[in-house]
């Protein structure tokens, strides 16, 4: 609850990290750097290894808070999916540690942070910048679902962007491996931010819950706002039991409008598997093969004119 989480919450200062970070199994030190934002427990930072220059993003959480068992095995299992990827639109990670005080993870930098800053200066982003988005997300999630794990919290923070605007799917906090392809998960602690129905209603779930969040994904890029966007949780709770959007007029290719309808169906059973999105109409439309920086603040001019 609020007044547990705000007598947790520990000051800056609390957190006392040392400028200097050993990882004691590489042996490698990091020099801790600007400060990168909160996240979850987490205070972030830029670490530089010491040995190459190279940096990295470093999560910091301190170990008073990760006292009550379930804590540490949530990090424990994000940990362990985290470290068993490797794909070019997946965030690297590097190494996991600990000192007296704080659990440190280090993470792929990202420097252009995520599709969630990217959205919020250019509102909506034109199709030939979705299909260059989405396919990355697709290509990494049909990873994701061939290694049997479910990500279970796609959202635009968690789809990052690095200095060549490439995709890198990123916060395993919610992660979970499936046993065998028709095992249904039946809890899920945390409250994804584009969550499924079968997820509200405690159906059991499986893969088709990170199709649900992509549906939702690809309706806010092209549209602008998320499609179940209501005041209050409850009642965007309520719009997603009744299945409850619309595509408003805002002019969108039939392929576009095929795909999110597809993603956002009711039944899980009913969407698409991320295998078949790879080879959906959608990405038969003009979609280029880079995109410069300029595109986080402006839409960008394409040399050809795509049809869609
Ligand atoms: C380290 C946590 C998280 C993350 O998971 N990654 C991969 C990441 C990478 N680069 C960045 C980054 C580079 C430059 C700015 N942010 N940030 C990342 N974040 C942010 C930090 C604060 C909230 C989520």
């Amino acid at each position: 609850n609020s007044q547990l989480k705000n007598k947790m919450d520990l000051t800056k200062d609390e957190f006392n990290i040392p400028n200097v970070i050993l990882d004691p199994r590489t042996r490698t030190q990091y020099i801790k750097g600007k400060f990168l934002g909160k996240g979850g427990f987490a205070r972030c930072y830029e670490l530089t290894d010491v040995q190459t220059g190279q940096v990295f993003a470093g999560k910091v959480v301190p170990k008073s808070l990760l006292v009550k068992p379930h804590q540490r095995e949530k990090m424990q299992q994000e940990v362990s999916i985290h470290q068993s990827l490797r794909h070019k639109h997946i965030v690297q990670f590097y190494s996991y540690f600990e000192d007296e005080n704080n659990v440190y993870i280090v993470l792929e930098l990202c420097r252009r942070r995520s599709l969630m800053e990217l959205h919020r200066r250019r509102k909506t982003v034109t199709e030939p910048e979705t299909r260059y988005f989405v396919k990355q997300i697709v290509d990494a999630c049909a990873y994701l679902h061939e290694k049997r794990i479910i990500h279970r919290d796609l959202k635009l923070g968690n789809l990052f962007l690095n200095d060549q605007m490439e995709i890198k799917i990123g916060d395993f906090g919610l992660a979970t491996r499936m046993e065998n392809d028709n095992d249904r998960k039946r809890t899920l602690c945390g409250t994804p931010n584009y969550i499924a129905p079968e997820v509200i209603n405690k159906k059991g779930h499986g893969y088709e819950v990170d199709i649900w969040s992509l549906g939702c994904v690809l309706f806010t890029l092209l549209l602008g706002k998320p499609p179940f966007e209501t005041a209050t949780l409850k009642d965007t709770y309520s719009k997603i039991r009744k299945n409850e959007y619309k595509i408003p007029e805002n002019h969108i290719s039939p392929e576009s409008y095929s795909l999110i309808q597809r993603c956002l169906k009711h039944e899980p059973c009913e969407r698409p598997t991320m295998r078949q999105i790879v080879n959906d109409p959608f990405f038969s439309g003009f979609t280029p093969a880079t995109l410069p920086t300029s595109v986080c603040t402006v839409a960008p001019r394409f040399a050809i004119m795509p049809t869609s």
